[in-house]
């Protein structure tokens, strides 16, 4: 089939790249020239394992291609696929203005039948205004053509998303129009053929299990967040609790680790988005409302801990930083809870040796220009003359870090672990102050 993406990001060139993949014809459109240059010189704008090969095969086979001609994009694919950013507004509310600018444009210079999909995560109802906006460019030209609306949410995490797309748990296809329906089924064929994934729902309602998904996800992880504060309160292990209501198959055990609290481009705008909705339509959603609020507290809990060892005054103090990414396996640092610990230390009169395996040139385009910021080309070298460790990404490289030069080379021997990556009792053993999350703090044996 020919396919386009309109938006080159995360969502459009990831999903572009695996349905090339299955062998459809896909022309990746996006307005950010130096993207699509970079794309077309064989590089690779995000870190996405996997992604990588994927592009380069299906470049070299001629089934994927990168363009800024926006004429060519619309006249290539019968299938459009929206995959521009919808960012928050002041207000909360998911921001529409790409999105529909991108629907104008298919208007303006569709010239047969078309089934636009809308990728990117919106509001309920935005199905109805990329059509509007479709068929008022139509109506200015005086040409009636066809086309339909689909809803395609995208449930892809980033770090994974190759993976993911081509094993989906679920693939939501919105539509109220069976020729788009079966156009759509076609498309994904290749990647439900073990059973069928395919769910085909009214597009309301498939617009809305894309915030549902992303806001339940939230949920448990603000919920799981709060209950570690208290379990320090009370003495008790969240890991160990975890492990005990994970079992339960009603529960499970996945995103339920207490941590420095969660970022990235979706959970906190998504989060924001439906809260607004309940707003406008005076159906307040209290539970999310409080998810959103732990969070921003969440974020702050590192900093806490090390004003309560350390003192509200940071000055003359200097902190080793492992994780900058919101989360592994990728360089996105869009709210990333390393920025407000590292502001928060920074306005306190720390200084800061950070240190990532790939987010450090994204970052530096965030902190350079914080005070007492500097970044380390190794985790190693950020530790010494450091008065503590803070790890707030959970990379693989971290997990198992040479202890005894962790000891060595701090001024003093404090860890404070974002992610619970180590165990208290392993700390103690080695000599080393751990400070974890929901775990309480070790001190380590005399
Ligand atoms: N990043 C992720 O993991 C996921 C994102 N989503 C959703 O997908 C959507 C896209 O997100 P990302 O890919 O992360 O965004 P992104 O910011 O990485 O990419 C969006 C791209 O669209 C381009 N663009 C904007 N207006 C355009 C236009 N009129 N024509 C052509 N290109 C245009 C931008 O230049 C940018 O390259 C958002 O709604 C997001 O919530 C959904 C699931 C996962
Ligand atoms: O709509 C989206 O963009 C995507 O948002 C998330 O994916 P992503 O943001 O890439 O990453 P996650 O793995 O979900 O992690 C999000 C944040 O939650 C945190 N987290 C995750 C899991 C957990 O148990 N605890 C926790 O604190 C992570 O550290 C990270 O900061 C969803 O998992 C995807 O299904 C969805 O498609």
């Amino acid at each position: 089939m020919k396919v386009t993406t309109i938006g080159t990001g995360y969502v459009g060139l990831v999903t572009g790249a695996c349905l090339a993949e299955m062998g459809n014809h896909v022309v990746c459109l996006d307005v950010n020239a130096e993207k699509i240059k970079m794309l077309n010189d064989g590089g690779i704008p995000i870190h996405e394992p996997g992604l990588d090969a994927v592009v380069s095969r299906n470049v070299a086979a001629g089934r994927l291609q990168f363009t800024t001609d926006v004429d060519a994009a619309i006249s290539h694919g019968t299938i459009l696929f929206i995959a521009v950013g919808t960012p928050p507004g002041e207000d909360g509310s998911a921001d529409l203005q790409y999105v529909l600018s991108a629907a104008r444009s298919i208007g303006q210079r569709m010239t047969d039948y078309k089934v636009v999909v809308d990728k990117s995560t919106v509001p309920v109802g935005t199905a109805d205004r990329v059509r509007a906006a479709i068929d008022a460019e139509l109506a200015q030209r005086g040409t009636p053509i066809g086309f339909s609306v689909v809803s395609n949410p995208e449930f892809l995490k980033e770090g994974a998303a190759i993976e993911d797309f081509m094993k989906p748990d679920r693939i939501i296809v919105g539509s109220d129009d069976d020729q788009a329906t079966l156009m759509m089924r076609a498309l994904y064929a290749p990647f439900t053929r073990s059973h069928d994934r395919l769910m085909v729902m009214d597009v309301r309602s498939a617009e809305f299990t894309k915030y549902a998904a992303n806001a339940m996800l939230a949920t448990r992880i603000s919920f799981m967040n709060e209950l570690a504060l208290l379990a320090e309160q009370v003495g008790a292990d969240i890991e160990l609790v975890r492990r005990g209501i994970g079992s339960d198959p009603r529960i499970g055990y996945q995103f339920l680790y207490a941590g420095a609290g969660y970022g990235g481009s979706c959970f906190p705008k998504d989060v924001k988005a439906l809260v607004r909705t309940g707003r406008e339509h005076d159906q307040p959603l209290h539970v999310l409302n409080a998810v959103e609020e732990a969070n921003e507290r969440q974020k702050r809990v590192l900093v806490d801990k090390v004003v309560a060892r350390f003192g509200e005054d940071l000055s003359g103090k200097r902190f080793a930083l492992w994780g900058l990414a919101f989360k592994p396996n990728t360089d996105d640092m869009r709210e990333a809870p390393s920025l407000v610990v590292i502001h928060e230390l920074s306005k306190r009169g720390a200084a800061v040796a950070a240190y990532d395996p790939v987010a450090m040139s994204e970052a530096a385009k965030l902190l350079s220009h914080v005070p007492g910021v500097s970044f380390c080309e190794r985790a190693d070298h950020a530790l010494a003359n450091s008065d503590a460790l803070i790890v707030i990404t959970e990379w693989k490289e971290f997990r198992t870090p040479d202890f005894d030069r962790i000891k060595s080379e701090l001024n003093q021997a404090v860890v404070f672990d974002g992610r619970n990556l180590y165990e208290p009792a392993t700390m103690k053993l080695l000599g080393i102050e751990h400070h974890a999350i929901g775990r309480g703090t070790t001190a380590p044996t005399a």
